[in-house]
């Protein structure tokens, strides 16, 4: 479960004058188990903002973000960590790769941390590269050299490894061709049916509409704001 309150966010430009732009006051919301949640809201509205400030990339201003036992927004580093390692997914269009690790390596990693037994983990990450389309001549080797729409799915594969309680998606369908989309909409839906709480940026209407219990318009956590 994901549970935000009162949640505020200003950032402040320090290259020009240290001007403070207030983005979001008064934020509150909460993704039960077994609901996924699709924020909404025109282009700078704070979308992407409150999305890093639930995986802890963002500092809040104030608030709190509950998310399995823990505030996110007053954790310490080490503790935001250990939430990513077992507790909250993330799941963008961009996968960031260290050099020379194979595909499969990459995408059974976040189980061989928690120390899932190798071949468990490799079973399951096989299984998931083969339902999302990578040719299985590519598992052993790294995913630098592949094109965007392969590093895509290699990144959904490693996302979806790991049964996390919460998972944010960040347009997890973009740029994917029908049937890879499908199968992404696939695991959204089963995670969801295993209770995961799921927090997403859907630009793809037709996901959003599927996938989606509810949508939360985050203009309406500017309206706290001074004018
Ligand atoms: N690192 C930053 N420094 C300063 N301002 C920022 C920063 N990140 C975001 N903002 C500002 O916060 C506001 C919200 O931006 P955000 O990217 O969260 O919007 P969004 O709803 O995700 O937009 P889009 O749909 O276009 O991606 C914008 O006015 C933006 O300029």
């Amino acid at each position: 479960m994901i549970e935000i309150r009162n949640l505020s966010k200003s950032f402040t430009l320090h290259n020009q004058g240290g001007v403070a732009i207030p983005v979001m006051a008064g934020a509150h919301l909460r993704v039960d188990h077994g609901e996924c949640v699709g924020l909404v809201g025109r282009s700078g509205a704070g979308k992407s903002t409150l999305m890093r400030m639930v995986y802890g990339n963002y500092l809040a201003g104030g608030g709190s973000i509950r998310i399995g036992g823990l505030d996110v927004v007053t954790a310490e580093p080490r503790e935001i960590l250990a939430l990513r390692r077992a507790v909250l997914g993330h799941v963008s269009q961009f996968l960031r790769v260290v050099p020379r690790v194979p595909t499969l390596e990459v995408v059974a990693e976040p189980l061989l941390r928690l120390g899932t037994p190798a071949p468990q983990a490799r079973a399951r990450a096989a299984d998931l590269l083969a339902r999302l389309n990578i040719p299985e001549r590519l598992w052993a080797l790294s995913p630098t050299t592949f094109s965007g729409g392969e590093q895509q799915r290699v990144n959904i594969a490693r996302g979806f490894a790991h049964d996390y309680p919460a998972l944010l998606l960040d347009e997890p369908t973009a740029s994917l061709d029908a049937q890879n989309r499908e199968v992404v909409l696939c695991l959204i839906e089963e995670a969801k049916a295993r209770g995961a709480a799921i927090l997403g940026i859907f630009h793809d209407e037709g996901a959003r509409e599927r996938v989606c219990d509810r949508l939360v318009d985050v203009t309406g956590f500017t309206r706290g704001l001074a004018a």
